[in-house]
């Protein structure tokens, strides 16, 4: 399949919608100005087409960290936690959904815990109804969830593994991922060195300092997070995966304009 240039991926970040460290904090405030900042991308560029995703941040890590969902789930306490963190991840996806619904964006949810499920190392995911969703002109919402698992019961999916599952299906040019930082540092935690271009061989060759995230989570923050993308951008030559500050007023609009700004991870070849 030949990569769509019309489609992109953002992923507004748990950090970045929530106070990650306070329970159940949503940032209201950010979750509306980023929802206008998209509807007026879409009026600028009409044939823009959206997948929006986001993360968990303090709704559905710390149940998740609790109960070791990641890990599986086979005892009835874990599968009691499993529904936990489902209940706690689908409170956000609500808020999330109330914003943009509220911008005018004609936003339609396909949680992973009912439209996917994991064998081994392969995830399913039902795309079609995604792409059919995307030609009606519908923006499909997807989030970081607990999904069933054939060979340990449950676990957890983040956005970013639900990004690359559809990635090889439809193909997009960009996949943006706004958190609270300026993109990736190379000395993290001082922040003095921003690395603006990550692939395969500058992330062998250079001394970047990436790890998880300072506050609660079982999806691997920075760390998983570049990892998984340059994994991606391997298997799908010619996306261009950009990090960034969702914070800052205007980013996200800028970003989805074309002009993206933070660290770029890129395929060795491109
Ligand atoms: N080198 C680095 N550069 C930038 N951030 C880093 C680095 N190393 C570790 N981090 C941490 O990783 C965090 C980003 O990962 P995190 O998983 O929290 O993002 P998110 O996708 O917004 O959250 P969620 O998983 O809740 O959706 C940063 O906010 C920071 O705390
Ligand atoms: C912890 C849960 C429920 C999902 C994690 O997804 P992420 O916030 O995208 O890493």
């Amino acid at each position: 399949m030949s990569m769509d240039s019309n489609l992109t991926f953002l992923k507004l970040g748990g950090s970045l919608i929530t106070e990650k460290d306070k329970p159940r904090t949503p940032r209201a405030k950010i979750i509306q100005q980023i929802a206008w900042e998209i509807r007026e991308a879409l009026r600028e560029i009409p044939n823009l087409r959206l997948i929006i995703g986001h993360g968990s941040g303090s709704f559905g890590h710390a149940t998740a960290k609790k109960y070791r969902t990641r890990e599986g789930v086979y005892t009835l306490e874990d599968w009691y936690g499993f529904v936990h963190v489902w209940y706690d991840a689908r409170a956000l996806n609500q808020l999330v959904i109330d914003a943009l619904f509220s911008a005018g964006l004609p936003v339609i949810a396909f949680p992973p815990s009912a439209i996917t499920f994991r064998e081994g190392k392969k995830v399913q995911i039902a795309t079609q109804l995604i792409q059919i969703a995307i030609e009606k002109g519908l923006i499909p919402v997807v989030q970081g969830d607990v999904i069933f698992d054939l060979d340990q019961g449950g676990t957890i999916l983040s956005t970013e593994e639900v990004f690359a599952e559809l990635s090889f299906h439809l193909r997009p040019q960009r996949i943006l991922l706004a958190g609270v930082e300026e993109g990736v540092w190379a000395d993290f935690p001082l922040r003095h060195s921003l690395v603006t271009e990550i692939s395969e061989d500058t992330i062998k060759s250079e001394n970047i300092q990436i790890s998880g995230s300072i506050a609660t989570d079982v999806t691997g923050g920075m760390a998983e997070k570049v990892k998984s993308m340059l994994d991606l951008c391997q298997r799908v030559p010619g996306l261009e995966v950009w990090i960034f500050n969702g914070l800052k007023k205007g980013n996200v609009l800028n970003a989805l304009r074309g002009f993206p700004m933070g660290t770029k991870i890129l395929s060795r070849n491109s």
